[in-house]
């Protein structure tokens, strides 16, 4: 189809059309190609004059097909991406005929990203704030491709024969997982967290420095759509002038953040660098003061709820994703910038009451670092410690691991087994009006004095091998053109991945 040689709609993944009625595909390919080409006249006082341009009335006429078609793509349950964006085109340059368009196919065609894509036009967005995140299966279905994506990323984990092992595991992996994704409602919760905290900090953004408005937030997740690379693309074709990468992992982990920050130098190397657009990267925030502010203020509505001869004693347990030991011995800059979010925290908290950092999720059989939450939780009654608060440290929204692992797993059933008389799980950040002044003031001091990009992400593990890394590390300094002394430690032999 022709509509697959315009820019934005080359992906290589996406399959031959097949089913389409013979004056679809021969007549909306052109105007599909002719929409994209005027995208960016959406919300100018051209683009009247554009929907009433010939190809546009054609889009209107063809209008019947296209539900037609989306139709059939609906009842063969293989919703094609193309015909989302054919459909999501059409609405944009025929807003007011969206009526035209059947009710399900409009759902299907994500009015939201439609809606979202035409404000941003008309408001031409001129600063980019991409939100780096891990992100979430958002239905169960989406659980195998997800698993397969982590279990293959040699940043998140390193098996022998990966390419053979990783999908196997993540195959035997993905039943378990859907049902816990479907005991917390189906879905991960992060898309609808990190979206509403975006479009709070862009808003936030706006008053705080007018100069650089209008902020839009991308959202780039690294194995679930919206991907990383999608959010690049769009902050491109929305032609902004600077863009901020912020990563959502307030603490720094080859393993997470590394990893995002390797794909959007993936993604590159293909591509000509835009230089027309201003980067900087923040990587990492794990000691700033209004997050350690949210932490304590959610540790507060928790503490609130334990009777008043006993609350000073409640035993405050932070609790993190563990890391292999192997990449802890790397040097993985995570398990110390976790401890540091504790410590600022408790200093923020200012009680008298005991704490302790513990670990969880732990995957697979190599050895992890400990003590594992689960484990303490059980020890810790032994020792006459019977009250206590779980607090999630290390990811900013709810997420499968809050939602089940504590607060089914460890709060209902290993807390009670345990002969834990109380035990309480502080809320993650989410949308806390803290939280949203701790995002606005990180980005804002970052886009005040910068650096553009840190040392301390330039400066590679003592014990990192990887020539992914260093070649990543080379990237941002020619993205954000900063002209740092090289620190990146050169790999003497980049295969010895
Ligand atoms: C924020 C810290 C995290 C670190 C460090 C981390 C490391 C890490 N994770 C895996 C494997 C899996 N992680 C999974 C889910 C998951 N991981 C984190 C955070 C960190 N992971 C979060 C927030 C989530 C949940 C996301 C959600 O959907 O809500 C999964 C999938 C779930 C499961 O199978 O249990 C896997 C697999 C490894 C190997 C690793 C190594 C450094
Ligand atoms: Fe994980």
């Amino acid at each position: 189809m022709c509509w697959r040689a315009a820019p934005k709609y080359s992906r290589a993944a996406r399959p031959a059309l097949c089913v389409a009625p013979e004056h679809v595909t021969n007549g909306l390919c052109d105007v599909f190609s002719k929409l994209v080409g005027c995208l960016n006249l959406v919300g100018t006082e051209s683009h009247m004059e554009n929907v009433s341009a010939p190809h546009c009335r054609v889009a209107v006429n063809y209008v019947e097909d296209i539900n037609q078609f989306g139709q059939k793509q609906l009842d063969s349950k293989q919703p094609r991406e193309d015909y989302k964006e054919l459909l999501e085109l059409v609405q944009l340059f025929i807003a007011n005929r969206n009526a035209l368009l059947s009710p399900k196919l409009l759902i299907l065609s994500n009015i939201k990203t439609c809606k979202t894509q035409a404000k941003s036009q008309s408001k031409s967005a001129k600063t980019a704030i991409v939100m780096l995140n891990m992100g979430g299966p958002q239905k169960v279905d989406q659980v195998g491709d997800y698993l397969h994506r982590i279990m293959t990323d040699r940043d998140m984990i390193q098996l022998p024969v990966q390419s053979r092992l990783g999908p196997w595991i993540a195959k035997r992996r993905t039943e378990e997982v859907q049902k816990k994704y479907m005991e917390i409602g189906g879905g991960s919760p992060i898309y609808k967290w990190t979206d509403l905290q975006g479009t709070l900090l862009c808003k936030a953004l706006d008053e705080k420095l007018p100069k650089s408005a209008p902020h839009k937030h991308y959202i780039g997740f690294r194995y679930v759509h919206p991907f990383t690379e999608e959010a690049l693309e769009e902050m491109e074709r929305d032609g902004v002038e600077r863009a901020v990468i912020f990563s959502q992992y307030p603490q720094y982990s080859c393993a997470t953040s590394g990893s995002s920050f390797n794909t959007i130098a993936d993604y590159y190397k293909n591509r000509s660098i835009p230089f027309n657009i201003q980067f900087s990267v923040i990587d990492r925030w794990p000691t700033h003061p209004l997050l350690a502010q949210v932490f304590a203020e959610r540790i507060k509505e928790k503490l609130a709820n334990f009777a008043e001869h006993i609350r000073n004693s409640v035993l405050i347990m932070f609790t993190a994703h563990s890391l292999p030991l192997k990449a802890v011995s790397r040097g993985d800059t995570y398990p110390h910038e976790v401890a540091a979010t504790v410590a600022a925290t408790m200093t923020a908290l200012n009680v008298p009451n005991p704490h302790r950092l513990v670990w969880q999720s732990k995957v697979g059989p190599l050895p992890w670092l400990e003590p594992y939450t689960d484990d303490a939780i059980k020890a810790y009654p032994k020792k006459g410690v019977k009250n206590m608060i779980l607090v999630p440290i290390a990811f900013v929204n709810e997420h499968i691991e809050t939602l089940h692992e504590l607060d089914i797993e460890y709060c209902q059933d290993v807390a009670k087994k345990a002969g834990v008389q109380q035990i309480e799980r502080a809320a993650a950040p989410n949308d806390h009006p803290t939280f949203i002044a701790a995002m606005a003031d990180v980005v804002a001091k970052h886009m005040e004095h910068g650096p553009r990009l840190g040392q301390q992400f330039l400066t590679r593990c003592p014990h990192c091998t990887s020539g992914r890394c260093y070649q990543s590390k080379e990237f941002f300094k020619k993205l954000c053109r900063a002209e740092h002394e090289s620190v990146t430690h050169k790999v003497q032999d980049a295969s010895s991945v």
